[in-house]
C-alpha cells in the first residue's frame, strides 16, 4: 500500500524530465542541441549508479549523453587540456565532473576550468557564487532537489523553520544558501555542533547530508516536521544482504514525520532530472549570449 508520508521522487522526476524534455524538442530535437558530457576520474562504484541513472534520464529528456571514464592516473594537466578541448567544442552543451577524483587532482582547479556557460552543476566557483545572490537558476543538483522536494510537501517556505545536517560545498551549503533565498530561517549544523538534536527537533523540515546510516532517530524530529534525506550509504543487513539506506531510520521517522523522502527513491532521482533541467538552462544562456543559434 502506497504510504502518503512518503514523498515520492520518481514523480517528481517524471515532472522535471517531461519539462526538460518539451524544451528540447522547441528547440528542434537532439540532434540541435549539444551532448552532455559526464567525466568520471578513476573508477568508484557510488558515481557508477549516479552516471547510469544520468545517462537514462538524458535518454528521457532527449539530450545526447558522453559518458567519459578517465584513467586515474591521469594528470591535472592533462584533465584541464581536455576541458578546454571541451569548452571550445560547439557540440558540447555541457560537462558534469563526477565527485570524488583522484588525490593528485586539485578539484576545485579543474571545477573552474569549465567554463560557466557549460558548468550544469552549478560548481565552478564563479556559478556557485551567484546563489549568494539569489540567482539559483542553476545550482548544484542535489541542492536544488532538495528544495524541489520540499516544495512537494506544500509547505510555505517563507518563514519555515529549515536546519540543515551537514555543510559540505556540494550539498548542504548551497542548499543552506538556497533555502534562504526562498525566505526560510536556516540553521546549519556539522560534526562540530554540540547538539545536532536540540536544533533538529525544533524545525519544521530536517534537511540531512552526512553519510553516516541511521544517523537521524524519531526522537530527532517535531512531530508533523518535513524529513528530507540526502544521505546515500551501502550497509550491510543481519542475513548479509547489502543495500543502500539514506542518513534517517526511515521506518521509524516515518512514524513521526509529516513527511519523508525514502532512500532510494527520493533525493537521488530528482538530482538526475535537475541535471537535465540545468542543461536546458545552460543551453538557454549560450543562446543568449550568441554562441548558438
Ligand atoms: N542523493 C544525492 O543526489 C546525493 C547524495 N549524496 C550523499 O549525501 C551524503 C553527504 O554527501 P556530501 O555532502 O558530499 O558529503 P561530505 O562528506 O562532503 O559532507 C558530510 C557533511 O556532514 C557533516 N557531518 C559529519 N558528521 C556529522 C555529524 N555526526 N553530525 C552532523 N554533521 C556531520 C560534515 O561536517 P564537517 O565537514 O564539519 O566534518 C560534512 O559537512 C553522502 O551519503 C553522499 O553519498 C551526495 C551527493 C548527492
Ligand atoms: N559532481 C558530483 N555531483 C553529484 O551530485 C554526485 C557526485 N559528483 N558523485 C556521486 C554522488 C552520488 N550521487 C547520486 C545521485 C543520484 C543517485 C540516484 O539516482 N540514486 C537512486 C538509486 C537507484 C539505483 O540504485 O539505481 C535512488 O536514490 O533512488 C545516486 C547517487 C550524486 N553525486
Amino acid at each position: 500500500m502506497r504510504d502518503h508520508r512518503l514523498i515520492d521522487g520518481k514523480v517528481v522526476r517524471a515532472r522535471i524530465l517531461d519539462e526538460a524534455k518539451a524544451y528540447v524538442e522547441a528547440a528542434g530535437g537532439s540532434n540541435r542541441i549539444g551532448r552532455l558530457v559526464s567525466v568520471s576520474i578513476g573508477d568508484n562504484p557510488e558515481v557508477a549508479v549516479y552516471v547510469r541513472n544520468q545517462a537514462r534520464g538524458a535518454v528521457a529528456a532527449g539530450i545526447r549523453f558522453d559518458q567519459q571514464l578517465w584513467s586515474a592516473d591521469v594528470t591535472q594537466e592533462e584533465c584541464k587540456q581536455r576541458i578546454a578541448a571541451m569548452n571550445d567544442d560547439p557540440n558540447v552543451l555541457g560537462v558534469i565532473l563526477q565527485r570524488p577524483v583522484p588525490e593528485h587532482i586539485h578539484v576545485r582547479s579543474l571545477q573552474s576550468a569549465i567554463h560557466p556557460l557549460k558548468d550544469v552543476e552549478g560548481m565552478n566557483p564563479s556559478s556557485i557564487g551567484n546563489i549568494v545572490y539569489s540567482d539559483v537558476a542553476l545550482a548544484p543538483c542535489t541542492a536544488a532537489a532538495s528544495v524541489e522536494l520540499i516544495k512537494e510537501t506544500g509547505l510555505e517556505l517563507k518563514g519555515l523553520e529549515i536546519v540543515m545536517i551537514g555543510h559540505s560545498e556540494i550539498v548542504g551549503k548551497p542548499a543552506a544558501m538556497m533555502l534562504m533565498a526562498e525566505g526560510a530561517t536556516v540553521t546549519v549544523c556539522h560534526h562540530m555542533t554540540r547538539s545536532v538534536a536540540m536544533h533538529s527537533r525544533r524545525a519544521d523540515v530536517v534537511v540531512v547530508a552526512v553519510g553516516k546510516a541511521h544517523l537521524i532517530g524519531p526522537e530527532m524530529i517535531k512531530p508533523g516536521a518535513a524529513v528530507i534525506d540526502i544521505g546515500i550509504n551501502q550497509i550491510t543487513d543481519a542475513d548479509g544482504e547489502t543495500r543502500i539506506v539514506g542518513d534517517v531510520d526511515t521506518d521509524a521517522v516515518k512514524e513521526v514525520a509529516g513527511w519523508i523522502t525514502p532512500v532510494p527513491g527520493g533525493v537521488g532521482p530528482v538530482t538526475v532530472a535537475i541535471l537535465m533541467r540545468n542543461a536546458t538552462v545552460a543551453h538557454q544562456r549560450q543562446k543568449a549570449a550568441g554562441w548558438i543559434s
